[in-house]
């Protein structure tokens, strides 16, 4: 047992004890208030560059197995729990959570007081944080916040079915969004992040899904003409990252949370019907309400503990983005059906129909 701290770089230490790879590691630091699922969410690209504290204060105790994983490879920097368990107790676990991180050589703390970590990150803001074994200066990293192009695929790839269509863009997906899509009878062709219109055009896909992924949307601003030129030309679904430079791209803008919304209770509104449904959720940045242009967009979901936007549908196309996750996983399934809504609007669709470019 090596200790370990948690530096952040406003000055607060958080001791504890090092876990997985035990190795020195830099990331921002984020919350997460979700009671289950670790597994999806220490595997969800998203989380690149990011360390991930755990509030639920049990973390492992179901163990992992071949079949929880969003993708082939953990990308965050950092694990922060309260407890690890290490005799996990399941009919499908195949390991333990810390043998895992081993394997995959990221870092981990445990035994923190994550109660008074939240709490001081909810103060401050989300901040960069350092796991090592000895407090020292917090080191001067330059720090990118470019990670798509690190997690997203570098080359096409189809998964064959005989219902639509569909190319999904790849920012550093989550394999239950590609899982949700496939169990609709898509044929799903997965496109690298700086795929062009053309490329999109020569696939002839039914329609077009932009994924989730880490980082500041800003950073794919090289990329906003041409997935605004896909987003026009084909019924697409953005989640968010996808959703926000779908936002980006129609000339909204974006701005960071204080600390984010990371979790599996967090509650939308349905803007037109008043229904909430309780959703899965792991994002900095929010699209600004007072950006968008409301002669072309309706904000179709607002969170409820704060307002922001939640989802956004285009007046004239068959366009919709959400900001959380209907694929769940970890989470609830309430909007699972907005995968079916968008293959009956591609369904919909009539040959006659042509889109202006907005
Ligand atoms: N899950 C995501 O796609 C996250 C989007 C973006 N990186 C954010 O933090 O807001």
């Amino acid at each position: 047992m090596k200790k370990g701290y948690l530096l952040l770089e406003t000055g607060e230490i958080f001791p504890g004890t090092l876990i997985g790879s035990q190795e020195e590691s830099i990331g921002e630091v984020v919350f997460n208030t979700s009671m289950t699922g670790y597994q999806e969410i220490m595997s969800d690209p998203s989380y690149a560059g990011q360390i991930i504290v755990f509030c639920y204060p049990i973390i492992g105790n179901y163990g992992v197995n071949a079949n929880d994983f969003e993708a082939e490879t953990l990308y965050a920097k950092g694990i922060i729990t309260g407890e690890i368990c290490n005799a996990p107790n399941h009919y499908s676990s195949q390991g333990s959570a810390d043998i895992l991180l081993k394997g995959s050589e990221v870092s981990g703390l445990t035994g923190v007081d994550t109660r008074e970590l939240v709490k001081t990150i909810r103060k401050r803001g989300t901040v960069k944080g350092l796991i090592t074994s000895d407090i020292k200066q917090f080191p001067t990293i330059a720090h990118s916040d470019f990670l798509v192009k690190e997690v997203s695929t570098s080359q096409p790839k189809t998964y064959e079915n005989p219902g639509a269509h569909i190319a999904l863009i790849d920012y550093g997906h989550k394999k239950s969004i590609l899982h949700a899509l496939l169990k609709e009878g898509c044929k799903v062709t997965l496109l690298p992040y700086d795929t062009t219109f053309n490329q999109v055009k020569a696939l002839s896909p039914d329609g077009v899904v932009f994924s989730n992924g880490p980082g500041n949307p800003e950073e794919l601003k090289d990329h906003l003409a041409e997935i605004k030129m896909i987003s026009t030309h084909y019924p697409s679904l953005g989640i968010c990252l996808g959703h926000q430079l779908i936002a980006l791209a129609f000339g909204a803008r974006t701005q960071k949370l204080l600390f984010g919304h990371r979790g599996g209770n967090h509650p939308v509104k349905e803007t037109s019907t008043g229904k909430v449904f309780i959703t899965s959720q792991n994002h900095s940045y929010v699209v600004k309400e007072e950006s968008l242009d409301l002669s072309k967009f309706e904000v179709l979901f607002k969170n409820i503990n704060d307002g922001t936007v939640e989802g956004i549908r285009h007046r004239n196309l068959p366009l919709v983005a959400v900001q959380f996750h209907p694929e769940a996983n970890p989470g609830p399934h309430d909007t699972t059906y907005l995968f079916s809504a968008f293959l009956k609007s591609i369904n919909e669709r009539t040959e006659v129909m042509s889109y202006a470019i907005n």
